[in-house]
C-alpha cells in the first residue's frame, strides 16, 4: 500500500522545488578512487519550498510516524499482566520482556526515525503491468505501523528493504525511486532521489553518503544503518548458516559489518537466538566500550560483549609469559599434550570389583571393567561424561548378574549399586576426578609429567620455556598469565563440554593465537562465527598468517571468506603513506582505496625532542572540530600526559568517552587497535616500532597507528623515522 500520496515520477520531478546541495559534499561523477555511483541530485530545505513539495510532504510522514511509534510506546506500556502471569515470576519475565520492548520503541533524540524510501515499480511479487504503481517503503531502524496495523517505517533488515543497500542501475531489484534522507540534529533538511530504472540519469556519488563518512567523530561509535555498503550489506545478511571471515583493511568497516550483522541475524533468526545467545568478541574493554552503543541504537539490547580474557576467565590472570613461552602456550599442539595428559589419569583395571548387598556378592571381573573403561576411552564422549557413565556400566553388570540368578531388580536398584562404595571407590581408581586448573598447574610445574605427555609433540626447548621458573604451590597462588587461563579453558572444556551460543562475532581476529581461536571455537561449536580481522594488524607474536588455518583452529573450515577493500575511514594522503608499510608487514595484501573525498590534511614534522611540539600539535588541532587522538608508545605515555595536563590539556584515557568538551584522548599504542578519532597526532613512530620485540611487529603497530585518522594526521618526531616509511 502506498505510504504517501503516489505521484508519478515525472510529476514529482517537475514539483521539486530545491536546489542541489553544494556543500559539505557536492555531488560529483564516481572517479576511479572508488567513489560510489549513483544515479542522484540532492535537494534541501528552502524557503521557497512549497508546502506540498516533497521535504515537506516526508516531514510530515515523520511526524506521523512518530505518533505512530508513541502509541506503539503506549500501548505497550499500558498492558495489564495481572491476569495473563500465573505467578510472580512469570510476571517478573514479563515485566522485563515489556521494559525491554518499551526501551526499544524509544524515539531517540538526533536518530532519524527513517532515513531512505523505496518506490517499487510494481507489487513485490506482482503481475508487473504497465503503468501499475509499486508501493513505497520508508526504511528505518524498526518497524513502525500505525493504528490499523500498516506499516509506516519497514525494518531495514526486512527483506523488502534489501534493495536499499543493494539495488543500482545495472540491477534495479525492481526499485523505481531510491530516496536517500539528510538529517541535521534530529530534523529533516534534505533528499536524495535515484531513479534506478532511468537510464538517462548520469552516475554521481551519492553526496549524502559521503556526509555521513567525512562526519566528524565525536563520543561512540554509531550505526552505519543508512549508508551500509551494497559489499558490505551481503556479509551483513549472509546467512546464519555459514561461517564468514572477512579481511579487511584498516577503516573498511568490519566491525561496522559484523555489528550489523548480529542485528540481521537477530531480527531474521530472532527466537533461535534468544534461545542460543550471541557474543561479540573484541579485543580490548575500551575497544568494547567504544562500540557498545552501536547495537542498543539499532534496538538489540541483548547481544553480550566480551574480551576473549574474559571469556576464560576461570583462574585470576596476575601472570604475563615472556614470548617465547606465549608462542607455545598458544600453539594448537598443546590441545594434544592436554589432552594425553587428562587421559592419562584414565587406568586399566587389574582388580574385580566386589559389590556385597545383603547375604550375597556380585563380582565383575576385571578384564569386563577393562571393557567398559575401553569402549568409554573410544567414544568422542568428555572425559566427566564418561566418569558418570561408568558406575552405571558397573552397576548394570552388576544387574545382569542377578538377574542370571533370578533376581528380578528394578532401576533403582542399578541406581543403587552404581552409588555402592565398592564402585565408587573403583571408579575412583580407574576413571579419577580431575580439575582443569589443577592438571594445568601440574603440566606448567612438573618437568616429568609435562615430559611424559608433551613427548612426540613439543621439542625439549618448548617444554623448558612453558615451565614455570618457580613451581606454584596452588591453583590459588599461582601467577596465571592469560595463556595459562586458556589451557584451563582447553582442560575445562575436555571434561566438560562448553555450551555453544548461536552465533558469535569475532573482531580484530588476526591477534587470537591457534589456542585462542579453540576456545572461540568451542563457544560456537554448534552455532556460527563472523570472523573480522586484518592479517596487516596482527600485533602478537602468534598472529594469524592464513585465514584458512586461523578457521581450521577455529573448528569452521568451510567458511567463505571475503575481503573488504574500500576504506571509509582514512583519508588518501595518510592511508597512501601508511601503505607503504604493506610489503613489509604482510606482502600480497592490496592496499585499502579511500572514499573518503576530502583529502584531509597530512603532515610529517620534525620537532626538537621532549613534548614541547607534541603538545603544540595537539593544541593545534583542537583548534578543528571534531575529536583528537594523541597516539604514542606505551612508555612515552606519562611523560606526555603530565606535559599536556601541564598545559592546560588533560587528556582522556583510550576507555573514557569523548564529547563536545573534553575531546583530546591520549591513546598508548597498544590500545589504539580498532579506534578512530577526527585528527590524530602520532608522535615518534621510531618508539612506537622499537617497543615491540621485533621489526615486523613493531611496523604493523605502527601500521595501526597510522591509520586511525578520520580527517587529519600530524606524525611528529625528534628520531629518525622508520626507513621503511621513506617512499
Ligand atoms: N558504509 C559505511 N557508511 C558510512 N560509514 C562507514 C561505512 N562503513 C564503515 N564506516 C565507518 O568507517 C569507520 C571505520 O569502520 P570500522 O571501524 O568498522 O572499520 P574496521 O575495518 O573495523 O577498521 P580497523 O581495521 O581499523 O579496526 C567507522 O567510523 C564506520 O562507522
Amino acid at each position: 500500500m502506498p505510504l504517501l500520496p503516489a505521484s508519478p515520477r515525472s510529476a514529482a520531478a517537475r514539483t521539486e522545488t530545491g536546489r542541489p546541495r553544494a556543500s559539505p559534499a557536492p555531488v560529483r561523477p564516481a572517479g576511479p578512487s572508488g567513489g560510489i555511483p549513483l544515479t542522484t541530485s540532492v535537494h534541501d530545505d528552502s524557503p521557497s519550498a512549497a508546502a506540498d513539495a516533497p521535504l515537506a510532504r516526508e516531514r510530515a510522514h515523520l511526524a506521523a510516524a512518530r505518533r505512530a511509534l508513541r502509541a506503539m510506546r503506549e500501548d505497550v506500556e499500558a498492558l495489564d499482566l495481572t491476569d495473563v502471569a500465573a505467578n510472580w515470576v512469570n510476571a517478573a519475565v514479563l515485566e522485563r520482556q515489556i521494559e525491554d520492548r518499551v526501551k526499544a520503541l524509544a524515539d531517540l533524540a538526533g536518530t532519524p526515525l527513517f532515513f531512505g524510501r523505496l518506490d517499487y515499480l510494481h507489487a513485490p511479487g506482482g503481475s508487473g503491468a504497465e503503468g501499475a504503481d509499486g508501493p513505497r517503503f520508508h526504511i528505518g531502524r524498526r518497524h513502525v505501523h500505525d493504528a490499523d496495523g500498516d506499516p509506516m517505517v519497514i525494518d531495514w533488515r526486512a527483506p523488502v528493504s534489501q534493495p536499499f543497500y543493494r539495488a543500482s542501475a545495472k540491477d534495479p531489484m525492481g526499485v523505481a525511486l531510491r530516496r536517500r534522507f539528510g538529517y541535521t540534529g534530529g530534523d529533516l533538511t534534505a533528499y536524495e532521489d535515484e531513479h534506478l530504472s532511468d537510464p538517462a540519469q548520469a552516475s554521481a556519488t551519492s553526496a549524502l553518503l559521503q556526509r555521513e563518512i567525512e562526519r566528524p567523530r565525536v563520543g561512540p561509535m554509531r550505526d552505519i544503518v543508512a549508508t551500509i555498503q551494497p559489499e558490505q550489506d551481503e556479509i551483513v545478511r549472509a546467512g546464519l548458516g555459514g561461517t564468514v571471515c572477512v579481511q579487511g583493511g584498516p577503516g573498511t568497516g568490519k566491525t561496522a559489518v559484523g555489528l550489523h550483522r548480529v542485528a540481521y541475524l537477530l531480527y531474521a533468526h530472532r527466537e533461535r537466538l534468544a534461545r542460543t545467545g550471541t557474543l561479540v568478541i573484541g579485543p580490548n574493554r575500551s575497544f568494547l566500550h567504544y562500540i557498545e552503543q552501536v547495537l542498543p541504537a539499532l534496538g538489540e539490547l541483548t547481544v553480550r560483549q566480551s574480551t576473549v580474557d574474559d571469556l576464560v576467565a576461570r583462574v585470576e590472570v596476575r601472570g604475563t609469559d615472556e614470548a617465547p613461552a606465549a608462542v607455545v602456550k598458544g600453539d594448537a599442539r598443546m590441545a594434544e599434550v592436554l589432552r594425553r595428559a587428562l587421559y592419562a589419569h584414565v587406568t586399566l583395571p587389574t582388580e574385580p570389583v566386589v559389590v556385597v548387598r545383603g547375604s550375597r556378592r556380585w563380582r565383575v571381573p576385571a578384564y569386563e571393567l577393562e571393557e567398559m573403561v575401553r569402549e568409554l576411552l573410544d567414544r568422542s564422549i568428555r572425559y566427566g561424561a564418561a566418569r558418570e557413565a561408568l558406575p552405571q556400566r558397573i552397576a548394570h553388570a552388576v544387574l545382569v548378574r542377578m538377574e542370571r540368578s533370578g533376581e528380578a531388580p528394578d532401576d533403582r536398584v542399578q541406581d543403587a549399586v552404581a552409588r555402592n562404595p565398592a564402585v565408587k571407590a573403583a571408579v575412583k581408581a580407574l576413571w579419577p576426578p580431575v580439575d582443569p586448573a589443577r592438571l594445568v598447574l601440574r603440566l606448567l610445574s612438573d618437568p616429568d609429567f609435562l615430559a611424559e605427555h608433551a613427548e612426540g609433540v613439543l621439542t625439549e626447548e618448548e617444554r623448558a620455556a612453558v615451565l614455570w621458573a618457580r613451581p606454584a604451590r596452588s591453583v590459588r597462588s599461582a601467577r596465571w598469565s592469560a595463556a595459562d587461563a586458556v589451557l584451563i579453558d582447553e582442560a575445562a572444556d575436555l571434561i566438560e563440554r562448553t555450551p555453544s551460543l548461536g552465533h558469535v562475532v569475532l573482531d580484530e581476529a588476526q591477534d587470537l593465537s591457534p589456542m585462542q581461536y579453540r576456545a572461540v571455537g568451542r563457544r560456537c561449536s554448534t552455532g556460527s562465527a563472523t570472523v573480522l580481522g586484518d592479517l596487516a594488524q596482527g600485533t602478537t607474536p602468534w598472529a594469524t598468517r592464513s585465514w584458512r588455518e586461523a578457521l581450521a583452529h577455529l573448528g569452521k573450515e568451510g567458511a567463505v571468506v571475503e575481503e573488504l577493500t574500500a576504506g571509509f575511514r582514512v583519508p588518501t594522503d595518510v592511508i597512501a603513506y601508511a601503505s607503504r608499510l604493506l610489503p613489509h608487514i604482510a606482502p600480497g595484501l592490496a592496499p585499502v582505496a579511500s572514499v573518503r573525498e576530502n583529502p584531509g590534511f597530512f603532515e610529517v614534522r620534525p620537532v626538537p625532542a621532549g613534548p614541547a611540539g607534541v603538545v603544540a600539535a595537539c593544541r593545534e588541532l583542537l583548534g578543528r572540530e571534531g575529536s583528537v587522538g594523541l597516539i604514542a608508545a606505551d612508555a612515552r605515555v606519562p611523560e606526555l600526559a603530565a606535559a599536556l595536563t601541564e598545559a592546560g590539556l588533560r587528556p582522556l584515557g583510550p576507555g573514557e568517552e569523548t564529547t563536545g568538551e573534553a575531546r583530546l584522548t591520549l591513546v598508548p599504542a597498544s590500545l589504539a587497535k580498532g579506534l578512530e578519532y577526527d585528527h590524530v597526532v602520532l608522535d615518534e613512530p621510531a618508539a612506537v616500532v622499537g617497543a615491540e620485540p621485533d621489526e615486523r611487529t613493531g611496523l604493523r603497530r605502527l601500521y595501526v597507528c597510522l591509520t586511525r585518522a578520520v580527517s587529519g594526521l600530524i606524525v611528529t618526531h625528534a628520531a629518525p623515522l622508520p626507513g621503511h616509511l621513506a617512499e
